[in-house]
């Protein structure tokens, strides 16, 4: 096929457009600088998954996996010049199961939870995470419980199982007991599944607290700056 003559410059000026106003955007507005964050943020991790899902496959489902997501996600903090200062994981109990709750402000929890995951520790994760390509067959693999928040009942008995398991394949579990994101400051009243879990399995619950994101980030004020500290306490 021979292209029209003229295509080729409307192509090289698109190209230099785009070349001039990407850097004028990043630069110039916050805004703009907020959603390029957060696409190359979701991008990089579907892409990332990419690369886990045959090294994963090797095993099957297996939270053994998640050690290997774990080590593929770390380095997210220094492409965010996000520094993550680490308090008190001494009180991790040292090798026994238990239930982790944590508070949930946005998706970049998870590179304060990969900071501090422990062994064999798997989230739980709304059932929605399973669907989102690359990333939910990973999380498969690595082991994620997906759970269906529309679904009560199910949504329960996959946590009673999960009980079970805790105690026979020696595991932990991480739960965000407000059951959704929440920046707002404050923190939303807790779900009861990571309490009946913790009782029903006679396992310890070990709470974790992500200081606020405010100073670094902002999903309603689309501003997403770099450099800042978060503090990760356990207490
Ligand atoms: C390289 C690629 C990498 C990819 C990334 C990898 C990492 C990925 C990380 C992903 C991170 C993703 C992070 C995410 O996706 S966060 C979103 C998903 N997580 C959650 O939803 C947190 C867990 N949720 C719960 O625990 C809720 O309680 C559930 C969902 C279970 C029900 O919630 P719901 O709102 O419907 O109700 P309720 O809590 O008011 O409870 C209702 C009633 O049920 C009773 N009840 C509850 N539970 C139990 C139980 N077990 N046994 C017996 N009874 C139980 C309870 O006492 C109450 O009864 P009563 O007291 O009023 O009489
Ligand atoms: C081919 C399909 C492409 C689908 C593209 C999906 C894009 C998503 C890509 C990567 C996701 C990165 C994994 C992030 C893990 C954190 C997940 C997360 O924080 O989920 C939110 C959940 O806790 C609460 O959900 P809601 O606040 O109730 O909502």
């Amino acid at each position: 096929m021979e292209l029209w003559p003229g295509a080729w410059m409307v192509v090289l000026l698109l190209f230099l457009l785009l070349l001039f106003v990407l850097p004028t955007l990043w630069f110039c507005s916050p805004s703009a600088k907020y959603f390029f964050k957060m696409a190359f943020y979701n991008g990089w991790i579907l892409f990332l998954a990419v690369l886990a899902i045959p090294v994963c496959a090797v095993r099957g489902r297996n939270v053994e996996n998640m050690k290997i997501l774990r080590l593929m996600l770390l380095h997210i903090k220094y492409l965010y010049g996000i520094r993550v200062e680490v308090r008190g994981a001494h009180h991790f109990p040292p090798s026994q199961p238990y239930v982790v709750v944590s508070n949930h402000q946005s998706s970049l929890d998870l590179l304060g939870m990969m900071e501090v995951l422990p062994g064999r520790c798997v989230p739980i994760a709304k059932r929605e995470l399973l669907w989102a390509g690359s990333a939910g067959l990973a999380c498969w693999l690595a082991g994620v419980i997906f759970i269906d928040r529309k679904r009560t009942g199910d949504a329960i008995s996959v946590m009673s199982e999960v009980a079970q398991t805790l105690l026979t394949q020696d595991v932990r579990v991480w739960v965000f007991p407000e059951g959704t994101r929440n920046h707002n400051g404050s923190m939303l009243p807790f779900k009861r599944g990571a309490f009946h879990l913790a009782v029903q399995a006679q396992v310890p619950i070990v709470p974790i607290v992500m200081s606020s994101y405010q100073d670094f980030y902002c999903k309603k004020e689309r501003r997403f700056t770099s450099g800042l500290l978060f503090g990760i306490f356990n207490f």
